[in-house]
């Protein structure tokens, strides 16, 4: 006998079950199970936990060096001089508390791992050198960071150069939305030279005071959980993975699961690559024993035993692959009603590209101003170039779609955008892209024709052929090139010019087509400044039913 609110064990479950014409799955018990017991093993009080910091900035200026400077800080290393970092994150006692620092290598790691649910980072430290200003890649750190709803401390530096010119770096910023409390904004900002040690301390109080602010609390009793910085396959202590303690103590001998692996704490080393017996939240450590290499981003969740560790990993494994199989739950302009509709989206985010700085501010704008009170478009980020992987894995960690005007984003990047499933659409022209989100918004985005891309080619050399023009000698890098097919001619990545395919041969003879991996001539119709190194597009549009 079970009364209503008692559970039963699974056998008799199961054989209940069957009675009704229902099978049991015993995995999803287990996986509610790992949920349970996070939710209801909270031990003790909440303490206050160290602030977990990513730096960032444009190249040389000056992210190492800080961090560097800001490792001379801590007090626990006195004699030794200098500590030889080992793993991807480590810890720092200064005077003013400690801190956690995760040295994943630029922006793009960063989002990497939001895409993969991590959040890891509590504060990110912007490094903008004085002499320099803000460059493309400050830009994007900003926008990674503002999309994650990280704050950001600035840290001006090198302000020991004679050209440096603090005021211009606080103008530009102040641009971006990161006016300085002097300006009456909210962004603080410290002045440093890494290289003559100034504002280092000042810099280690400001993470301090904004650490306090973010009332960053973990409860230590409680079984660990954390995320996986990087992991690898090393030669003789197998797969180990760098993992952040979030929560919870991790200890020698702890059960666990992380992504599709499973486990049991062998040994633990510190950055220092020291053994250690248990870490507490913010703490990075080297774990040994997983069962394979899981990815930088995923959970890492101590269980009760090792038949739970495994049964979850399994059923993870099989989820993973399933889910590379079918599934794509990201936005697009395609579906974005019918998410609105249900209730998923209310702010569809962009990210831009242009070739023309001009075009990004109209295009912005007017794209501000389509929002109406069901949805909000956002500009997450734009900039002029080409499309970058770092915009994909933006796109793909914010759910944003990614809008180019006369850029595109190389096979690479292409490739990449298929495999985050970002929708990327390009335009030549602003009110076509403005038409196409209106029409997704009521629902009414149907094209008649679709462009479809059914090859590219490489230019390698170019000749002149009197009367007839420019004939670029070509090697088909992917799909065919057709004769009487639209073509643009890109140079790093960036649109100049647009028009059809005039003549195609291989050898003498005039063709219809050259597929991948042939070579060819091209002339493009009224175009004769190809140059070695441009990519050409061969497009086609097709017709396409009207859905609704
Ligand atoms: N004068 C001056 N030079 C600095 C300062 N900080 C860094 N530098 C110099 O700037 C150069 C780049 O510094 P890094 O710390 O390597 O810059 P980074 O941002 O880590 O560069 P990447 O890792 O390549 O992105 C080096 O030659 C440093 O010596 C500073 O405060 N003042």
């Amino acid at each position: 006998m079970a009364t209503i609110n008692q559970s039963v064990d699974v056998e008799t479950a199961i054989i209940l079950a069957a009675d009704f014409g229902y099978d049991i799955e015993q995995g999803i018990t287990e996986e509610i199970g790992i949920q349970m017991l996070n939710e209801s093993e909270s031990g003790g009080e909440k303490e206050p936990r160290s602030p977990v910091v990513t730096v960032m900035g444009h190249v040389d200026h000056g992210k190492t060096s800080i961090l560097d400077a800001i490792r001379k800080t801590d007090v626990a290393e006195g004699e030794a001089g200098g500590i030889t970092q080992h793993i991807g994150a480590y810890h720092v006692r200064s005077n003013y508390g400690d801190v956690t620092f995760v040295d994943t290598p630029g922006h793009a790691a960063f989002t990497e791992m939001r895409s993969r649910g991590a959040q890891v980072t509590d504060i990110v430290i912007l490094v903008v050198a004085a002499d320099d200003g803000v460059m493309d890649q400050t830009r994007e750190a900003i926008s990674h960071s503002q999309a994650a709803g990280v704050p950001i401390i600035v840290a001006v530096n090198k302000i020991d150069k004679d050209n440096a010119d603090i005021d211009r770096v606080k103008r530009e910023l102040a641009e971006l939305d990161l006016s300085p409390e002097d300006w009456g904004g909210d962004t603080m900002y410290c002045e440093t030279s890494a290289k003559k040690n100034i504002g280092i301390d000042e810099l280690m109080e400001l993470i301090q005071l904004q650490a306090e602010m973010l009332e960053l609390k973990a409860d230590r009793k409680r079984k660990a959980r954390g995320r996986v910085v990087e992991a690898q396959l090393h030669k003789g202590r197998g797969p180990v993975a760098t993992v952040l303690v979030q929560d919870g103590t991790l200890r020698t001998g702890d059960h666990f699961v992380v992504g599709q692996f499973s486990g049991k704490v062998r040994a633990m080393l510190d950055f220092k690559g020291q053994k250690i017996e248990e870490a507490g939240p913010s703490i990075p450590v080297e774990v040994q024993g997983i069962s394979g290499v899981p990815s930088a981003g995923d959970e890492f969740i101590v269980v009760t035993d090792e038949k739970m560790a495994r049964s979850v990993s399994q059923k993870r494994a099989l989820k993973a692959r399933e889910s590379e199989l079918g599934a794509n739950t990201k936005i697009s302009l395609d579906k974005l009603f019918e998410q609105m509709q249900e209730g998923e989206v209310q702010e569809l985010r962009v990210v831009l590209r242009s070739d023309v700085q001009g075009t990004l501010e109209a295009f912005a704008k007017a794209a501000e101003e389509l929002s109406t009170d069901e949805i909000k478009v956002k500009v997450l980020h734009e900039g002029t170039g080409t499309i970058t992987e770092s915009d994909i894995l933006l796109a793909s960690a914010s759910d944003a779609v990614i809008i180019g005007f006369n850029v595109r984003p190389s096979v690479k990047v292409k490739e990449l955008a298929q495999k985050e499933s970002v929708d990327v659409r390009s335009y030549d022209v602003i009110y076509h892209a403005l038409d196409d989100i209106k029409k997704a918004m009521v629902g009414m985005l149907e094209p008649t024709f679709k462009e479809d891309i059914i090859g590219l080619a490489e230019v390698r050399e170019t000749f002149h052929v009197p009367k007839v023009g420019t004939i670029a000698g070509c090697a088909v890098v992917d799909g065919k090139i057709q004769r009487n097919a639209g073509v643009r001619v890109l140079r790093e990545g960036v649109v100049i010019y647009t028009g059809k395919i005039e003549s195609l041969r291989r050898f003498k003879d005039d063709v219809k087509e050259v597929v991948s991996g042939y070579e060819c001539g091209i002339g493009v119709e009224k175009f004769n400044d190809i140059k070695v190194g441009d990519n050409l597009e061969a497009y086609v549009m097709t017709e396409v039913e009207a859905t609704l």
